[in-house]
């Protein structure tokens, strides 16, 4: 019985690889695509090549991409108990962050489960996420206002970039630490965007050779380089958590705490944290989490409107009737009554989802589908850029056209449940429950960027740019996203406009919290 049970089992082929050499696998081609920043086109390829599950071998390394809506549904979502697991980073999770990082910790570590619930209630439900909405407002103003003062700065990509980091990064360093980011070359952001690139590389196959030979491991320390490095970064980002937080504990007892994740989390003793670093720590985590991807999607969305002028054109009437033309600032509250701008965001997430290959997940049983087996144990990649970019499910994927999604007002939440994946508008939060806790967040925050900025400034290519745009010429460090040197500039539309920002940005910096970089400046550090 034993013996037939195997003999059908065996006959369950996995899932197709694309042709390979021996003990390299498809480590070349992945290579060769890497170096020029096209991984997410050879991924793509592949997927239209050989279908909804791909076999892709990296030397020691295999991982199967998922490339279809139903594919995503069934072994993301209906299978999720058996798909929601990580794979072993020793260095990356172990050591660089100490088992505290929720984005790489294993699904049956209960901090994992702990740590999803606070971040719901501490940041991330629609009242959180609504009550947060001044910092945004107040930061997008302040982006507007460089811009609009500093012809310089309106005309340089790579300063536009950064500026464009900069509200993000301190929106959300205000909304966990209370913590403002007031410059563009504030040290804070350098920092947290390179912690954050350590713990992310260190989850890319082959980084560490300890995670292709485990039993390395068990050596001792003294003869574990890495280990001491990322042993000693994690003692590092503590002390930056630990000396972020006191200054919230400062503020709390001067009575000029603003509201934020961190304060509140320090005042509810039930939110049942093992000790307060591990709630700083995670508040460190949170800006990492939200805020490239964030800054990704805004860029992203300048590419758009820099290349379809049509679509910004229709975009400005729809926002310019419901707000006016000069006579107040957008803001999230509109988003309701533009359903374009809807049509929008969803368009953005698709044509350009930020993590465009999905952050790995592991099986914890064999599952089968579509006539193959993936085994237990397999690293398996939600393809969001090949979903999106499916001919069968959008029609000329590569057109950026918020017209596709017309009469689809479904949030983020909603459309992820559609009960037919087909309806379901795009796969940039990834899927199941390690679905990106952070989407209410970051549509606010996509929202309240396509408005101003569309409102306030015409984008266009710089004048150096090279005619025409072409996407290879300007890639980024995240596969299928635009890098900095995207040649684009903004043009204010009108001295109206001008004046506009001008005055609500003043009037939103009066009525401001004291926040922790004001709060140094105050206390004399
Ligand atoms: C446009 C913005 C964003 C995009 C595209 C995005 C995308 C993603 C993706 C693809 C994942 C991995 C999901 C998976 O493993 O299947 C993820 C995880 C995560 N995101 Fe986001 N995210 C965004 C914004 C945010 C924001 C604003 C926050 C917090 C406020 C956030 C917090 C997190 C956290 C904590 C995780 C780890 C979840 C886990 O492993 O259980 N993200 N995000």
């Amino acid at each position: 019985k034993l013996q037939k049970w195997v003999q059908t089992k065996n006959k369950v082929p996995l899932p197709p690889q694309p042709p390979g050499l021996p003990f390299l696998g498809n480590m070349l081609d992945i290579l060769s695509a890497t170096k020029i920043g096209q991984q997410h086109l050879l991924f793509e390829n592949w997927a239209r090549k050989y279908g909804e599950v791909v076999r892709v071998e990296a030397g020691p390394f295999t991982q199967y991409f998922i490339n279809s809506d139903s594919a995503a549904k069934e072994l993301f979502d209906k299978q999720s108990s058996a798909t929601s697991e990580r794979p072993r980073w020793i260095v990356s999770n172990e050591q660089i962050c100490n088992e505290k990082n929720v984005l790489l910790l294993s699904a049956s570590n209960p901090r994992w489960r702990h740590q999803r619930k606070v971040i719901l209630q501490g940041m991330t439900s629609v009242s959180r996420a609504d009550a947060d909405l001044p910092y945004l407002h107040f930061e997008t103003a302040k982006f507007l206002n460089e811009v609009v003062n500093d012809p310089t700065l309106a005309a340089s990509s790579a300063r536009i970039f950064n500026s464009i980091g900069r509200y993000t990064y301190s929106t959300f360093a205000s909304q966990t630490f209370g913590m403002e980011l007031p410059n563009a070359d504030d040290p804070a952001i350098d920092y947290i965007f390179t912690s954050g690139l350590e713990q992310i590389l260190g989850t890319l196959p082959g980084t560490y050779f300890v995670d292709i030979l485990p039993i390395l491991d068990h050596l001792p320390l003294f003869l574990k380089p890495w280990e001491r490095k990322a042993r000693a970064l994690f003692q590092d980002n503590l002390k930056w958590c630990l000396k972020q937080m006191r200054w919230v504990q400062t503020a709390h007892q001067n009575n000029t705490s603003p509201d934020s994740f961190l304060s509140r989390v320090l005042q509810d003793e039930k939110m049942g944290f093992e000790d307060t670093s591990e709630a700083a720590y995670l508040a460190f985590m949170l800006i990492i989490g939200a805020a490239d991807t964030s800054k990704m999607s805004t860029w992203s969305f300048l590419e758009a409107m820099m290349r379809f002028p049509e679509v910004q054109e229709t975009a400005r009437k729809h926002i310019e009737a419901k707000v006016g033309v000069a006579d107040r600032l957008p803001v999230y509250e509109d988003l309701k009554e533009i359903p374009y701008v809807r049509y929008l965001m969803k368009e953005v997430w698709r044509w350009r989802p930020p993590v465009a290959l999905g952050h790995p997940h592991t099986t914890t049983k064999e599952l089968f589908y579509g006539g193959y087996r993936i085994p237990k144990g397999a690293r398996i990649h939600l393809n969001a850029w090949a979903i999106g970019h499916d001919p069968s499910r959008h029609l000329d994927p590569e057109l950026f056209s918020p017209e596709r999604y017309e009469g689809d007002l479904t949030t983020s939440e909603e459309s992820k449940n559609s009960s037919d994946v087909k309806e379901r508008d795009h796969f940039a939060f990834g899927s199941g429950r390690r679905i990106c806790p952070g989407y209410h967040v970051a549509e606010r925050s996509l929202a309240v960027a396509i408005m101003r900025v569309v409102w306030a400034f015409e984008i266009v290519p710089s004048p150096q740019a090279k005619m025409p745009l072409d996407p290879r010429d300007y890639v980024g460090e995240m596969p299928g996203n635009p890098g900095e040197c995207m040649p684009v500039m903004l043009r204010v539309r009108s001295e109206a406009k001008k004046r506009v920002i001008d005055r609500e940005f003043r009037a939103a910096e009066a009525s401001r919290p004291v926040m922790i970089g004001k709060l140094k400046k105050l206390i004399g550090r």
